[in-house]
């Protein structure tokens, strides 16, 4: 791309907008993510930080505005197209076949996003890639060592880094992660933001997340969302001396997160 010119953002929100019944939850987003950035929404509970992922995932479809990922419209299709586009959304572990060992799943996680629309012998033909690919994902989330043990066997944490597994299989290039280290000691959590950050290298992450700590550990942006409004959008250091932010949100989480030396 030349100088100069405007850099087509992997994700944008625009004038984003979705009622449920007479309530309007999500009052009119815009927002602009870079390729290779990673950004984290935060706000208080009910502030429409699930909703927001459901529009960009597409398990709703907005009452207005638009979603475009790399440019393209993506609002109102339906989430394997989305997913086939490039965005993945981390799976729930409830989406982890429990008596499916770790390799297995990650395959099923493989074979999964290159589609029904194969023929048989196509399928067939694929499936040796999609074991290397799947070898590959192994390495990355660092479960080698687990690789023919149930997944129902696995730590929490260790679900949850094959959850991450299977949400990057099919090589989306934006990812979304609800809550990634929910539920996660302090240590596991430390390594957990250095394992997201090893496996989203070069690509354009999003988080939902209520632990400061992650927040300021992993995100070069933060979005700031208030009753369904960004009320900020900016560097971690920019959200932490914003006024309105710490009026409305931010004060003691920030020094909880301080205090936990992030
Ligand atoms: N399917 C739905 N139908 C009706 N109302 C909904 C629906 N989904 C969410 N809401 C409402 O939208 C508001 C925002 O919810 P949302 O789950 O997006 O918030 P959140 O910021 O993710 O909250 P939390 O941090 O507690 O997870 C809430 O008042 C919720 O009750």
């Amino acid at each position: 791309m030349s100088a100069g010119t405007p850099t087509t953002p992997a994700l944008e929100l625009r004038d984003l907008r979705k009622r449920f019944g007479k309530t309007e939850i999500i009052r009119g987003v815009n927002l602009a993510v870079n390729a290779g950035e990673r950004v984290a929404i935060i706000g208080p509970n009910g502030a429409g930080k699930s909703t927001l992922f459901n529009l960009i995932s597409g398990r709703f479809a907005p009452t207005s505005g638009e979603v475009l990922l790399n440019g393209q419209r993506i609002d109102g299709k339906r989430p394997f197209e989305i997913n086939r586009a490039g965005l993945s959304r981390s799976f729930q572990i409830t989406n982890i076949f429990p008596k499916l060992s770790v390799f297995e799943n990650l395959r099923c996680g493989v074979l999964w996003s290159l589609g029904y629309r194969y023929s048989f012998l196509k399928f067939l033909s694929r499936l040796h890639d999609a074991n290397e690919r799947a070898e590959q994902l192994l390495r990355m989330i660092h479960l080698e060592r687990k690789r023919d043990v149930l997944a129902m066997n696995l730590t929490y944490a260790e679900q949850r880094a094959l959850e991450i597994g299977i949400t990057i299989a099919g090589g989306a290039d934006v990812v979304l992660l609800d809550e990634p280290t929910a539920g996660m000691s302090k240590s596991e959590t430390a390594r957990f933001i250095d394992l997201i950050k090893e496996v989203t290298v070069g690509k354009t992450l999003l988080t939902v997340e209520h632990d400061m700590g992650v927040v300021f550990g992993l995100a070069d942006r933060i979005a700031v969302v208030v009753y369904g409004e960004v009320l900020a959008f900016d560097t971690p250091d920019a959200v932490r001396a914003n006024a309105r932010v710490q009026e409305a949100y931010l004060g003691s989480h920030v020094a909880d997160a301080q205090g936990a030396g992030h």
